[in-house]
This record gives structure tokens, C-alpha cells and sequence, in this order.
């Protein structure tokens, strides 16, 4: 698929399907690529509202980066193009679509199911940590399911201004970690933070620092007000595993690699992801 970056792209090359959802700044669509019957997932931003949110740069560097990336877990972009008034995203297609989706239909997941994809997000984030990008916006909003039922990061507002986006989108706060609701400087362990708060969203089918008022939810995060309902019923491992990831200092928040080795992961989650 190397070709695929270099080759110019037009919207003449694909067949267009049925609207897959609603993403960042635009629609999705479901798209074949008339030479090779490739199926795709095509994003339509449109320019203006890139321009008028300052967001083309932020675009552009993810572009760049993502044309680099190559994870199972992580949604492959394999190319993009533009014409007047649009940008066009050639995006894989995630066959068996949204998690959260597939969340509010089962209200929560089973340990097994939780922990496999808790383990692909942790060998994602490994891959990407090594490549020196951090805060993936890893809730259940932007993860897709793959045709296998393999998980698979599909949101990239990754990078420092994310943080300013979610403010200014104020999109959920729950997500975020103490050092980032007191604004402090953060590094990638605020991704093992939000994969804890995720574990537990999975497992119990809400996050663990909700509340009605943001300022609740700030309060409960910096506090790290952490409680475990007794419905469902969740094994103490799990829950031992979220207590070493939902830690207040960050350099004492359980590393990614541990967490592949935690007796928990390691007795559920299915290896072949
Ligand atoms: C690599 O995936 C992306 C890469 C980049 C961006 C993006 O918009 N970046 C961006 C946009 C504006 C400004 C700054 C960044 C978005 C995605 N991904 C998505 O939007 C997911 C589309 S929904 C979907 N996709 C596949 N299969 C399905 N079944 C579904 Br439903």
C-alpha cells in the first residue's frame, strides 16, 4: 500500500456507499476503489470549518505521521486528497464498527472481552509511545471493531492541542487525568490513565469519576474518587489492575509493558486479540 500515499487521488476512483457515522469535522462514508474493489472508509471535512476551527496544521501532521503507521490495533489511513471545498481521508473500514456503540448495547463487556481489548490498546500504545506520539484519545468514542472483532484506535486528535480541542469541544472530561484536569505538564502516562478509566467504563458500562457537574467530575478525578460498584459482579483482579492504573502520581501509575503481564490480562484476555 506504499503506492497508496504517493498515488493522487480522486473522488472519480470510488464508488460511494452508505454514511458510516458521524467523525471529527465531517461525515464518513462507506467507498470502494473502483480499480482494486477495496472497501473504505471515506472522511469528508470540509475546508472551511478546518479553517475556521485552526485545526488544517494539526490535520496536516497527523497526516503525515499516520501515513508512518502500521499497528493492528490502529486504524490504517492509507492516503488522502482534496478538491475545492473538501478534504478527503482514505480511512480503513472497521467492518463491525463503534465500541461504544456495541457499549450502550451490551451496557457493559465481560472480563474476558474487556481484557483482550484492554491488552490491544496496551500493545498499540507501546507502538506508538515508541514512535514518540502520546495522549490517544482513547475513549470509547473513537475505538472501531475490526472484521475479526479486533479493536482498533480510530480517533487521531492525538498531540498537545488535543487537550485545548477537548476544552474547547467540550467533549468528556472524564477521560482526563489529575495532571491534565490542573493543567501540569503530562507525558505518556496519561494514556495509562485513560486506558484504567476505559477498563473500568468497559466493565462496569460508565466511567468511574462521573458526575452531573464538571466541576464534580474535576473534583472526583484530582481526588482520584475512586469507587467500584457491587453490580456488576468483577473479579478483585480486575479491579487491582484499575487501582495501579488510576494513581494520582504519574510515575507510579503501573507501566504499559506490566500491564501486559498482570495476572488479570494474562487469565483473560484472548492472545490472538
Ligand atoms: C485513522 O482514522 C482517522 C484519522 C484521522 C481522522 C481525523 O478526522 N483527523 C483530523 C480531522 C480534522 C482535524 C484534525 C484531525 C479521523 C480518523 N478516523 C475516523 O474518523 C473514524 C471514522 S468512522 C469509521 N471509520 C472506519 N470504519 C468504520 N466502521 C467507521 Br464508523
Amino acid at each position: 500500500k506504499a503506492s497508496a500515499v504517493e498515488k493522487r487521488w480522486t473522488l472519480n476512483d470510488f464508488d460511494i456507499g452508505m454514511p458510516l457515522g458521524r467523525g471529527k469535522f465531517g461525515h464518513v462514508y462507506l467507498a470502494r476503489e473502483k480499480r482494486s474493489n477495496h472497501i473504505v472508509a471515506l472522511k469528508v471535512l470540509f475546508k472551511s470549518q478546518l479553517k475556521q476551527s485552526q485545526v488544517e496544521h494539526q490535520l496536516r501532521r497527523e497526516v503525515e505521521i499516520q501515513s508512518h503507521l502500521r499497528h493492528p490495533n490502529i486504524l490504517r489511513l492509507y492516503g488522502y486528497f482534496y478538491d475545492q471545498t473538501r478534504v478527503y481521508l482514505i480511512l480503513e473500514y472497521a467492518a463491525k464498527g463503534e465500541v461504544y456503540k456495541e457499549l450502550q448495547k451490551c451496557k457493559y463487556f465481560s472480563e474476558r472481552r474487556t481484557a483482550t481489548y484492554i491488552s490491544s490498546l496496551a500493545q498499540a500504545l507501546i507502538y506508538l509511545h515508541g514512535k514518540h506520539v502520546i495522549h490517544r484519545d482513547i475513549k470509547p468514542e473513537n475505538l472501531l471493531i475490526g472484521l475479526q472483532g479486533e479493536l482498533k484506535i480510530a480517533d487521531f486528535g492525538w498531540s498537545v492541542h488535543t487537550f485545548n480541542r477537548r476544552r474547547t469541544m467540550c467533549g468528556t472530561l472524564d477521560y482526563l487525568p489529575p495532571e491534565m484536569v490542573e493543567s501540569v505538564e503530562h507525558d505518556a502516562s496519561v494514556d495509562i490513565w485513560s486506558l484504567g478509566i476505559l477498563c473500568y467504563e468497559f466493565l462496569f458500562g460508565a466511567p468511574p469519576f462521573e458526575a452531573k457537574e464538571h466541576s464534580d467530575t474535576y473534583r472526583r478525578i484530582v481526588k482520584v474518587d475512586l469507587k467500584f460498584p457491587s453490580k456488576p459482579i468483577v473479579s478483585p483482579g480486575a479491579k487491582e489492575l484499575i487501582s495501579q492504573m488510576l494513581v494520582k502520581d504519574s510515575s507510579q501509575r503501573l507501566p504499559l509493558h506490566k500491564l501486559l503481564e498482570h495476572p488479570w490480562i494474562v487469565q483473560n484476555a484472548d492472545p490472538s486479540g
